[in-house]
């Protein structure tokens, strides 16, 4: 993953210092008078070439709440792809709409049609996805517009999440519309929110929107303004077929549906298409293009956004980023794609062992519809039979637990995350360890290395001081710190990942009031002194609550485990010892004393049934927890860890 690049030029006074791989100023917004770029290799002009002079791909790019949904309904409704009654009609029938027609609406992609000066254009709006975990499927989504409309709130001002989205727009070398909404509103600052904008992007004042989504003001000039600032696709009819796959979706029914954005060539129903990433072929049972939801079409032509179905029902074998061509005539693949690798690990676990076949379905089913999911059966003595998941990032697997409880009715208990390590023994072996549990005995261990990452920080200059606080006592190295415009700062800094794992985005959040992006991309592993570190009750190893931590870091974090675990473990009949080891030696220690709860206390008396009674509803509550050793340990126990202090 390349990491995002700032340009930024405010009419002659530079007010940035350039970042790592800063590439030349370049203002985004010169581009006022749109001159059709046609591709040199354009020698054999068809009928589609028309056309494609009349198509204009482009996304909407903000900070959340900035209006990006209520601004794409309004341009749904101004090119009347929409009605204002069936805008109703589909809030409301959303979901039986999605059944369907197996498309979400309005989200992948979305075709309008647009008449301006007597002509009819085109638009694709293609839908991006808006956080760090899925950035490469953001960066895919861009690389197939050729413009983005920056849509910055007139109370707000430019976020950080602007800035973020802003990057990977630049980075695709797309045409910036800059758009200020919410003019209607009474704290609308418009003349300071302009300066910022023309701060950030280097564009003169006449070149940004003005807009309120909400009551409909400036909606034409939005339109007009992606009519002549944004550039008609380039790109061959006559080559061989060149589509980027910029997303995918599941359907129960129809399998995986693939969207794409036609570079050269053109795609046919019919066509034996290939996947160059797997070289696996299929037939193109349908294309079509996006409406309302999907309308099959002959052909999908060069420069058009459109969908393939082939019948495949397994997510892993559509893959974002991935060029389709045709198996007859193929072209070369798209640049830029990229094996989305996990970044983090954990174990999910039924709660009880009982349910792990049907946990099995449940997960074979999620992984259909979500490539990005991988796993394996692992076992845990705590925790018996489950599985060992890799994931994007910290949302990805919080995203993938929430499904799991929510559509799949299931109680799971998800075990301490960790990076994927490098272990090399003394006998020269190099082993892969996503799991505590992997990791090969101290005395046959020559070094470990762990994932590192750059990352970036983006804020205002008031937090420079606790970021770096925060950053530094995460083991970061400080690379770069540069000024992106006179009120917004960025700040690069190298560290492990294992050290954003667990609590970063929360610290980070509240050091800088909620106002900080974060954003990261894998730099290689580095050698490190990691350590494993055990919890033991009442001398029970836990294999769940393994962790895998630098040296530095184990007293503190065994200490503040063992503290934690002491309030969530319920008090039972006798003493527990809680302790954190590494290897025979113990670093920390809590003691819960003995209780004794006798449910049957109230019933004085001989009554034998309601005895018993009261005894099966204490096994019932029992249930919900794991025996380890004579111990019992709630579920929220195992993840003790993302609750620490
Ligand atoms: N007054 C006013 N409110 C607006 C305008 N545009 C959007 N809003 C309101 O701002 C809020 C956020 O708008 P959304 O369109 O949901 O914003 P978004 O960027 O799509 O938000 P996310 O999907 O959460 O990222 C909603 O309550 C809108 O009604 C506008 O031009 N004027």
């Amino acid at each position: 993953m390349q990491h995002k690049r700032m340009t930024s030029q405010n009419q002659g006074r530079l007010t940035i210092i350039p970042s790592l791989q800063l590439p030349p100023p370049k203002n985004h917004c010169k581009q006022l008078i749109h001159t059709a770029s046609i591709s040199k290799e354009l020698t054999n002009p068809t009928l589609s070439l028309p056309l494609m002079k009349k198509i204009r791909n482009f996304c909407i790019i903000a900070h959340i709440d900035h209006g990006k949904s209520t601004l794409a309904d309004r341009l749904l409704e101004h090119t009347k792809t929409i009605s204002e009654r069936e805008m109703m009609a589909q809030v409301l029938d959303d979901m039986d709409l999605e059944r369907e027609k197996g498309i979400t609406i309005k989200s992948h992609a979305i075709q309008m049609n647009y008449v301006h000066n007597g002509e009819q254009y085109t638009f694709n709006l293609i839908d991006t996805p808006g956080h760090v975990d899925f950035s490469y499927e953001v960066s895919r989504a861009l690389a197939a517009c050729e413009g983005a409309l920056l849509l910055v709130d007139a109370t707000q001002g430019i976020q950080a999440q602007t800035i973020s989205n802003l990057y990977l727009a630049i980075e695709n070398d797309l045409e910036i519309i800059p758009v200020i909404n919410k003019i209607d509103m009474d704290g609308a600052m418009i003349a300071e929110v302009k300066d910022q904008v023309m701060d950030l992007i280097g564009c003169k004042e006449e070149e940004i929107l003005l807009a309120s989504a909400r009551n409909g003001i400036g909606i034409e000039e939005i339109l007009t303004a992606i009519v002549e600032r944004i550039p008609a696709p380039k790109g061959n009819p006559e080559a061989p077929l060149q589509a980027l796959i910029f997303d995918s979706m599941f359907n129960s029914f129809r399998g995986i549906i693939a969207y794409f954005r036609v570079f050269n060539g053109s795609i046919k129903k019919g066509d034996t298409i290939r996947f160059i990433s797997t070289d696996a072929e299929y037939e193109a049972d349908e294309v079509g293009i996006l409406k309302l939801g999907l309308q099959p079409a002959n052909e999908v032509k060069t420069g058009d956004v459109g969908y393939i179905i082939t019948g495949i029902k397994n997510a892993k074998e559509v893959k974002v980023g991935d060029t389709i061509t045709l198996s007859g005539n193929p072209g070369e693949p798209i640049k830029g794609f990229e094996e989305v690798k996990p970044m983090v690990f954990a174990g999910i676990y039924p709660v009880s062992t009982d349910d792990f076949a049907e946990l099995r379905e449940c997960m074979d089913k999620l992984q259909l519809n979500d490539a990005s999911l991988t796993y394996e059966i692992e076992t845990s003595q705590a925790l018996g039979f489950g599985f060992r998941c890799g994931f994007l990032g910290l949302l990805h697997m919080e995203i993938i637990q929430e499904r799991l409880e929510r559509e799949f009715n299931q109680t799971v208990i998800t075990t301490v995350p960790n990076v994927s390590f490098h272990a090399y023994t003394t006998k020269g072996e190099k082993l892969i360890v996503n799991n505590p549990a992997e990791m090969p005995d101290t005395t046959k261990l020559d070094h470990i290395d762990e994932p590192y990452i750059k990352a970036q920080v983006i804020s205002l200059p008031e937090y420079i001081g606790n970021i770096m606080t925060l950053c530094l006592g995460k083991r970061g190295i400080l690379i770069n710190q540069s000024y992106l415009t006179t009120t917004r700062v960025e700040l690069i800094f190298e560290m492990p990942l294992t050290e954003i794992v667990f609590d970063f985005y929360d610290k980070l959040k509240s050091q800088t009031r909620g106002y900080a992006s974060f954003d990261y991309s894998p730099i290689g592993y580095r050698e490190a002194d990691i350590v494993k570190m055990d919890i033991l009750l009442n001398s029970e190893k836990v294999d769940a609550l393994s962790a895998l931590i630098h040296r530095s870091r184990s007293q503190d974090f065994g200490r503040k485990l063992c503290e934690k675990l002491k309030e969530l473990l319920p008090r039972q009949q006798f003493q527990i010892a809680i302790q954190a080891a590494i290897g025979a030696k113990i670093i920390a220690r809590e003691t819960i004393s003995a209780f004794r709860k006798d449910v049957t206390a109230k019933c004085y008396g001989g009554d034998i049934s309601r005895k018993r009674k009261l005894l099966e509803k204490q096994k019932e509550g029992k249930k919900r927890m794991r025996q380890i050793g004579n111990v019992e340990v709630p579920q929220e126990a195992f993840l003790a860890v993302l609750k620490l202090d």
